[in-house]
């Protein structure tokens, strides 16, 4: 066909948002999913605190190596090959990580797990830079990360909506988590079948960049730049392991249900799904970006020691870091675009995005240790103390590091962070 049209209908660029979404949503479920069934994995399979933290430390390596190469790879097979690749490898993960009570499996079903996600978000990011670019594109995104943390909120309350199953053992949770995984797959597929019928009849705009990783240029970045990737580490460390520990933790330390547990991290979520898209559209419109991580970063200092010695509801420490979470990730990413210039972006993202995996990666395992070493359980709730202190550490590095760019930003070499968009 000889004469595509340049202007791409409105409609069908939010149904392939929709498609590649629900690829966000199933990756985002089955990343929580096993935190549901760590309470089981210790006390009917034997597994040590340390062994949960592998859990995210094996997807975090898997995602840390595949990201050294998944930009050329996208390059050159396209959105649409990837999308459905590293579809197909994240739903294969979930039915690796479900059908053996042996560790090292499901230990494999989680680095599968990683090797298929990582890339594929940064395939649908590209894909959607296509759809998007010069439109809505902030807002597709923003909407992506809520369809996404949808998938985490409904993995939050699963041991409610989907009880009978827990009922029945781990295991099925798992298959239930494989199953919801199977989105991965399908939205690749849909997605790949829009792209095709749109590329034949329309002009589809082709993302600059993609996150590959360039190490050539790697020191020329500005200290700004590093003073965000070290939050991104810090920050993220802070949050995706003590997710995965919140359910145990929240039951042998707090006394919580399992239902009550789920409730509290969905109420997590729950508030950056609509909190995130809300503060990227306010800080469009006022900037201040490096003042927003700064106060992100002092709200959530105080939450983990809350946890572990407040006597208060648990819903305040939880509502602190859900407002942190909100806050952060809204203003964080944005902000490369800032620091860095248009042609080093891919490259500044697929790095931040590498060291956040090798913060999360240590964290998941030191916690996982720590637990272990103090004898975190049930019949000893002080034995989670430490690794509260660890967060709290980690807390106070971001802060420290979002002193330094909130300072470099309101100075003479500042990159318009703190200025509204468009006046840059
Ligand atoms: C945008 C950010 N996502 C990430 O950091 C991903 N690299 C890792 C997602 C892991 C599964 N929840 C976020 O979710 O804030």
């Amino acid at each position: 066909m000889h004469n595509k049209q340049v202007t791409i209908p409105g409609w069908l660029r939010w149904v392939a948002l929709v498609a590649v979404s629900l690829t966000m949503f199933g990756s985002y479920y089955m990343y929580d999913s096993v935190a549901y069934v760590a309470k089981d994995f210790i006390e009917l399979l034997g597994f040590s605190q340390t062994n949960i933290g592998q859990l995210y430390t094996m997807y975090s390596i898997a995602a840390v190596i595949v990201l050294f190469f998944s930009g050329v790879f996208i390059d050159k097979y396209g959105t649409r090959v990837s999308m459905v690749l590293f579809g197909a490898i994240c739903s294969l993960a979930g039915f690796v990580t479900a059908f053996s009570d042996n560790l090292t499996i499901i230990l494999i079903g989680r680095f599968i797990l990683g090797f298929g996600s990582e890339p594929l978000i940064v395939a649908l990011t590209v894909a959607l830079a296509k759809w998007f670019k010069g439109k809505e594109l902030g807002f597709a995104l923003g909407i992506n990360l809520l369809i996404g943390r949808g998938g985490s909120y409904f993995v939050d309350r699963s041991n409610t909506w989907a009880s009978s199953i827990y009922d029945q053992g781990w295991q099925p949770v798992l298959y239930l988590a494989a199953g919801i995984g199977l989105l991965c797959f399908l939205g690749g597929v849909i997605y790949y079948f829009i792209e095709r019928w749109t590329q034949k009849r329309y002009v589809l705009g082709k993302a600059e960049e993609t996150e590959k990783l360039d190490f050539k240029g790697l020191f020329k970045y500005s200290p700004s730049f590093w003073y965000v990737v070290i939050l991104c580490l810090t920050f993220y460390s802070a949050i995706f392991p003590f997710r995965g520990f919140a359910p145990t933790f929240y039951q042998d330390a707090h006394g919580v249900s399992e239902q009550m547990a789920g409730k509290l991290n969905s109420v997590l979520i729950m508030a950056t799904m609509f909190a995130t898209p809300v503060i990227g559209l306010l800080i469009d419109k006022i900037g201040r970006r490096a003042l927003m991580m700064f106060i992100g970063s002092i709200i959530i200092l105080p939450v983990y020691l809350m946890f572990a010695y407040g006597n208060m509801s648990l819903y305040i420490p939880v509502t602190l870091m859900g407002i942190s979470f909100s806050l952060i990730p809204a203003v964080m990413w944005p902000s490369v675009a800032y620091i860095v210039e248009e042609s080093k972006l891919g490259t500044a993202y697929a790095l931040m995005t590498l060291l956040q995996q090798i913060g999360v990666a240590a964290m998941a395992w030191l916690i996982g240790v720590t637990n272990d070493v103090s004898g975190a359980s049930a019949t000893n709730p002080e034995g989670y103390i430490p690794g509260m202190w660890i967060f709290s550490i980690l807390g106070f590095v971001g802060l420290l590091f979002s002193f330094l760019l909130r300072r470099a930003e309101t100075g003479p070499k500042g990159h318009g962070l703190e200025e509204p968009s468009g006046s840059k």
